[in-house]
């Protein structure tokens, strides 16, 4: 397929996305089926463009003065991908699965400027989330959303269990992988431009054999703060498909024992596959019945919640959930963090830790629920999150990554990770 027919399809899979309130893998993937003509290249290009439609919905509905797929995708052509209106229109003439010809409005929407558009439109921040984020972010809040409306990198981590960073480096080559600036076992590829695809490294033998995991930086980093070590008993209690139980196997060396669990049960289901790949030998998987976790109470030494939370972290992968966030489901999540909080801590033994963990950058679900939690728990402290990070991350702790409550916050624009909270609170 050329541009206009990649252009053509990929209005075709956003208006699918609007108007059935489908998730864009669900519309792609049907896209897919229907016409199986299209190669992996042409899928990757289609992908791309209804992904970054939707990362910069109001900065180009803005400059379209429409938020239609159509002029969606059209400015990513223009504005991002750097295409000519004159370009654009002369390929159009030139193929019959084009869209039609711009209009005049559509073509001065490739050079419009919007340095004096509303600040919603410059963020690609939804507008109900502004207080929030300029709670969050003070004078930044802008350029923290323009950052989130960009692509994320693919980013490994080498399981120490069974590979270094170097040996995936290797493996991994053929791609240019770069080691991460603050995780110290992560490998990081870029996101390329335009129709550039991403690697698809599960298909590499050092994958099958453990050596790697895809796992953000910020989730790297956030686990590395755990801190956990070996010997240690450890309670993953939100541990899902077991992003971090994995990091935490590896830093703890398969020494001690983490429980991990998941309320739902086909969140929990890949773990078993995931364990046995990297090797893991000192995880128990406490699947949800009546009393899984009686035996803990009291007695761990860490106690890690990895919140079930809005995910407003992860708006470059998955930016159709930015628009589709509302105030009652945010309210949703800060009560179940908060009860989270309250059920986490009767595992914690004297002298342990408890750490709190979102893919949020909403105070409302990092500092206000810590804040909360210490309040209404006198028997637990903040810890120094400057000394946590020192220890876990052999770095000083960058500016401006901690916050008024006491924890940190990466985001895209500090850290070049996805969008993370970590706060740790020891139980006296
Ligand atoms: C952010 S996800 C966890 C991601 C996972 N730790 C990882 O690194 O891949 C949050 C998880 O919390 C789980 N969850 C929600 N409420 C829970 C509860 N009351 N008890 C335990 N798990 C819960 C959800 O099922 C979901 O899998």
């Amino acid at each position: 397929m050329r541009l206009p027919g990649r252009l053509a399809a990929a209005i075709e899979v956003l208006t699918d996305v609007e108007t059935r309130h489908r998730p864009v893998s669900e519309a792609l993937k049907a896209w897919g089926i229907n016409n199986r003509f299209a190669g992996a290249g042409d899928r990757a290009a289609i992908g791309n463009l209804v992904y970054d439609a939707l990362r910069k919905r109001a900065s180009h509905a803005a400059a379209m003065g429409s938020d239609s797929p159509r002029a969606l995708v059209l400015a990513v052509a223009m504005r991002d991908w750097g295409e000519t209106p004159e370009a654009l229109n002369a390929a159009f003439a030139d193929d019959s699965h084009a869209p039609e010809a711009l209009s005049e409005a559509e073509v001065a929407g490739a050079t419009a400027d919007l340095s004096k558009a509303p600040p919603v439109a410059q963020s690609d921040f939804p507008q109900w989330l502004v207080p929030s984020l300029e709670r969050a972010f003070g004078a930044d809040w802008i350029a923290e959303g323009a950052a989130m409306a960009g692509r994320p990198s693919l980013d490994l981590r080498a399981n120490a269990l069974k590979a270094g960073p170097e040996k995936v480096v290797k493996s991994l080559a053929r791609f240019a992988p770069q080691p991460t600036t603050i995780a110290p076992f992560g490998i990081t590829m870029p996101a390329g431009p335009r129709d550039a695809r991403t690697p698809n490294v599960t298909t590499d033998e050092g994958y099958q054999k453990g050596w790697f995991e895809v796992q953000d930086q910020g989730s790297q980093i956030v686990a590395a703060l755990a801190g956990a070590r070996e010997g240690e008993q450890v309670l993953d209690l939100c541990a899902g498909a077991g992003g971090k139980t994995l990091a935490l196997a590896a830093t703890m060396g398969n020494k001690g024992q983490i429980f991990a669990y998941d309320s739902d049960r086909s969140r929990l289901a890949p773990i078993y596959d995931r364990l046995k790949r990297n090797g893991v030998r000192n995880a128990q998987v406490r699947a949800p019945n009546d009393g899984a976790l009686d035996d803990l109470i009291g007695k761990m030494d860490r106690v890690v919640v990895d919140a079930p939370c809005t995910g407003t972290g992860t708006w470059r992968r998955r930016p159709d959930t930015k628009w589709k966030l509302t105030p009652e489901l945010l309210a949703q999540r800060q009560s179940e963090q908060a009860a989270l909080l309250v059920e986490a801590a009767r595992y914690v033994k004297p002298g342990g830790t408890l750490v709190y963990i979102t893919c949020s950058i909403l105070p409302e679900e990092n500092d206000d629920q810590t804040a909360a939690f210490l309040a209404a728990n006198s028997g637990f402290q903040t810890i120094d999150m400057a000394r946590a990070w020192r220890q876990a991350l052999i770095t000083d702790l960058p500016e401006g990554l901690a916050t008024n409550g006491g924890g940190i916050c990466l985001t895209p624009r500090r850290t070049n990770t996805d969008g993370f909270y970590c706060h740790l609170l020891r139980k006296a």
